[in-house]
């Protein structure tokens, strides 16, 4: 006998842009949204009865029509909104996460209207509302950083395998792929409403984005592993209304090349960039009294 377990739908990746027009000073908004709502949709598994269901395609066309209607501001309002409005709208539908990524421009020039895509990392945020509270987590990715020097590795484990020589200076290099949970965010669940009283998420994510790259570059680090946790730990520090930071830093190995064949030295000097394979070192790092995730990481 089959039973079904958890299950969720919605649109993946809608792409958005919200273009503002302040005269001829515009603004624009680049986004990819996914939703996904469960609730009670076990009958459209079982039996095909779909009256349960807000089709995916309407789910799309509500962040147009919300992109229109609210205009964008943080992503993390954005996505709130959505999520309680699927939730405060249909009646099947119990729990509704909204992940949102932000792709960043710039402008290009003293034009109002042209823009150049920007080398930046994407920002993220996924918001869950399931009709008593709110939950979310904020972040970015691909945002690569390298330091020249002030990186060893060594005093490792060794085994027969083991052929890594010892370094007391290399290159660090990761791409940042750090999300933060926000611990007071507000239970307004007004339909249609922005909560009155919510994180400033701007504020939040320009803080969290300084402390995470001062704490890469001042840390001399023995280790990525201890470099991670001293981001983290930045982060926390930085920003109160932060209680739990989870990153993900790929090792971006730097390797130095053996000039000695063409008769050259290379003190530290010429590299080569691997990029697979590539160490992946993940961790968590939260304050001891931070409150129960809920849903957030799901
Ligand atoms: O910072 C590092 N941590 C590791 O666990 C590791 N393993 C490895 O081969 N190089 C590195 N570097």
């Amino acid at each position: 006998m089959a039973v079904l377990g958890p299950n969720r739908y919605g649109k993946a990746e809608t792409r958005v842009v919200r273009v503002t027009r302040h005269g001829d000073a515009h603004r624009i908004k680049d986004l990819t949204v996914s939703t996904a709502l469960a609730g009670d949709l076990a009958e459209v598994h079982l039996s095909g009865d779909n009256s349960a269901v807000l089709p995916t395609d309407s789910q799309k066309n509500t962040v147009f029509a919300f992109a229109k209607r609210h205009g964008v501001g943080a992503i993390e309002d954005f996505a709130l909104l959505l999520a309680r409005h699927f939730v405060d709208s249909q009646p099947a539908i119990h729990h509704a996460r909204v992940a949102v990524e932000e792709h960043a421009w710039e402008r290009n020039g003293a034009f109002g209207h042209s823009f150049v895509r920007s080398g930046r990392e994407v920002r993220t945020c996924v918001a869950h509302h399931d009709g008593t509270g709110s939950w979310v987590v904020s972040g970015l990715r691909d945002l690569v950083v390298l330091n020249t020097t002030d990186s060893e590795f060594r005093g490792f484990a060794k085994d027969e395998y083991t052929t890594l020589p010892e370094t007391r200076d290399r290159v660090l290099a990761t791409a940042v792929d750090v999300s933060w949970r926000h611990a007071d965010v507000s239970e307004d669940v007004s339909p249609d409403v922005l909560p009155d009283v919510s994180p400033d998420w701007d504020k939040a994510y320009e803080k969290a984005r300084a402390a995470l790259l001062t704490a890469f570059a001042d840390t001399y680090s023995l280790s990525l592993q201890q470099t991670l946790y001293a981001m983290g730990t930045r982060v926390l520090a930085e920003c109160p209304g932060i209680c739990e930071v989870r990153l993900s830093l790929p090792n971006r190995h730097h390797f130095l090349v053996d000039l000695a064949p063409f008769g050259l030295p290379n003190d530290g000097e010429v590299f080569f960039a691997a990029d697979r394979p590539y160490g992946l070192i993940e961790g968590t790092v939260l304050r001891e009294d931070a409150p129960d995730a809920g849903p957030a990481w799901e």
